[in-house]
């Protein structure tokens, strides 16, 4: 079950984590996926064991009086209707419990995570993080509260219907003693065989519940398993020429206007291009949409005479090594940070160094207690960890190891101090070897030497051109920079 969980979980687009019904059904499956197939198993061993019993003492009151078997029968059927209801309730209840627990597991994550406890502490959360854990879980417990007297009454209505047809059937038995219809030794036979059927009558409907229940979840199992994409063979890298969005627009999910609208940009290969604008331009999403990881709305990403949805799926990824902002800090030692990178191949110890010399990953890691077998975490034993800058290193060591035709490097600067921010610069060039880089930065000293910079304002390309184009047009790019240089002048000559 793990593994075709997992299969969907990885398997499936980026843009599915944009949807918050998405984890709710993760959530479900997670927990439903590895519970309720247990529980269909044996609620039929149950129903079946409860089945076989029925029938045999069935016949054996048939042998008594056959008036008995068609009532004992019916008190079966109070208590399957009312099971099937509350095992609708069960599911319904759970579908909408999802988001809240999720919200309860995300606040207690908060409040025990580590990369939240410095800041928890340092704001004094705590109380307020508290109160909030607090409201939720109190409106959970009304919810459930709620919940099981529904349950409860339904199953108080099917054990009352069942009770009253064994009193009949208990009737019958007196009625059929006085009548002459039953020896007094019969009768004291045909009530131990009642009683039984009766428990056995349980044992079937509680079986049938249990199974008609977990097939509910299972039916919600199923739906997300068939989001599973056919397992694609793993794409070749691609070289190109040229790589071009042609009018490319994409809007996330649930948002009026576009994050990129209508951009085309191109990167031909050996270049470096850069991407600069404000907060929330665009930048990162046309990033994303270069490296095949979003579909464009409208338009398309032109890898040499192609468009991507016609080259084999999986192509712009395999071509592309890309480092977002918010990379991830892998709680595994240095090698295997760095290894990632190309994650099907043998390591390759001499490719580790030359991207660890070119990201300055060289600069600290013989200090490290283990050098790279240094393990990256404080959760684990024997586990040390780095600065922002450091982590920042890594994951550009990481980019460069890939063999990929085309780096993508998002704010890669953002926690290098000036000497490694110079350094990865002015060395990026030879360190790409003829492949071609993509850099998303606010820095402008690090963008000026790229072969073209493309200004995006609001998802729009608003100027292209050189820096020194750039400079001459004096628009935003211009102004931009001015505000940023502006401040390492002394105040006398700005
Ligand atoms: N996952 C998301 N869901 C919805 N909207 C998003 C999402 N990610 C980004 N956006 C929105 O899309 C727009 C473009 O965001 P994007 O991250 O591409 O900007 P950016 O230029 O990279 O910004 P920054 O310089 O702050 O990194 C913004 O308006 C942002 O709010």
């Amino acid at each position: 079950m793990w593994h075709s969980i997992l299969d969907v979980s990885t398997g499936v687009g980026l843009w599915n984590y944009e949807d918050p019904g998405f984890f709710d059904r993760l959530e479900r499956v997670r927990v439903s996926g590895l519970t309720r197939p247990f529980q269909v198993t044996s609620g039929v061993i149950a129903a079946l064991g409860s089945a076989l019993s029925c029938i045999g003492l069935g016949l054996t009151l048939v042998t008594f009086n056959p008036l008995l078997l068609p009532l004992l029968a019916f008190g079966g059927l109070p208590l399957l209707l009312t099971s099937r209801q509350e095992s609708r309730l069960e599911f319904r209840f759970n579908v909408t419990q999802t988001q809240p627990s999720r919200l309860r597991a995300y606040l207690a994550i908060l409040m025990t995570g580590r990369d939240e406890a410095k800041e928890v502490r340092a704001f004094d959360m705590v109380g307020n993080l508290r109160r909030r854990f607090d409201a939720v879980y109190s409106r959970y417990l009304d919810d459930l509260r709620g919940h099981l007297k529904r349950r409860t009454a339904l199953s108080v209505i099917g054990q009352s219907g069942a009770a009253i047809v064994l009193g009949l059937t208990l009737l019958a038995l007196a009625w059929m003693v006085t009548g002459g219809g039953l020896t007094i030794a019969t009768a004291g036979a045909a009530l131990v065989a009642v009683r039984m059927l009766a428990s056995q009558i349980q044992g079937l409907t509680g079986g049938v519940q249990a199974v008609f229940e977990s097939g509910l979840f299972i039916d919600d199992l199923q739906d997300f398993l068939a989001l599973a994409p056919e397992p694609a063979t793993a794409a070749a890298v691609r070289p190109f020429e040229q790589i071009e969005s042609r009018q490319v627009s994409f809007s996330y999910p649930g948002r009026r206007t576009p994050a990129v609208d209508g951009v085309s940009i191109r990167i031909r290969r050996g270049e470096v291009v850069a991407l600069v604008g404000e907060n929330g331009s665009g930048k990162s999403t046309l990033a994303k949409l270069i490296a095949g990881l979003y579909p464009p709305d409208q338009g398309a990403v032109w890898w040499d005479d192609s468009p991507l949805s016609e080259l084999p799926e999986g192509t712009a990824r395999a071509s592309t090594a890309v480092i977002f902002q918010d990379f991830v800090h892998y709680a595994m030692d240095v090698r295997t940070n760095i290894a990632l990178g190309q994650p099907e191949q043998p390591v390759n110890d001499d490719g580790i160094r030359r991207a660890a010399a070119a990201s300055g990953v060289a600069d600290f890691v013989d200090e490290l207690p283990q050098g790279y077998e240094t393990m990256l975490t404080r959760m684990f034993d024997g586990g040390h960890d780095l600065s922002g800058g450091q982590w920042q290193r890594l994951a550009i060591a990481r980019a460069f190891y890939r063999d990929a035709p085309l780096v993508i490097l998002d704010e890669p600067s953002a926690a290098l101090d000036p000497r490694a921010e110079y350094d990865l610069f002015s060395s990026l060039r030879s360190t790409i070897e003829g492949r071609s880089a993509l850099v998303i930065s606010h820095r402008f000293s690090t963008v000026r030497n790229a072969d073209r910079i493309y200004v995006l304002d609001s998802g729009r390309v608003a100027e292209s051109g050189t820096h020194d184009e750039l400079m001459a047009t004096d628009g935003i790019y211009a102004e931009l920079f001015r505000l940023q240089a502006t401040a390492y002048l002394p105040d006398e000559s700005r």
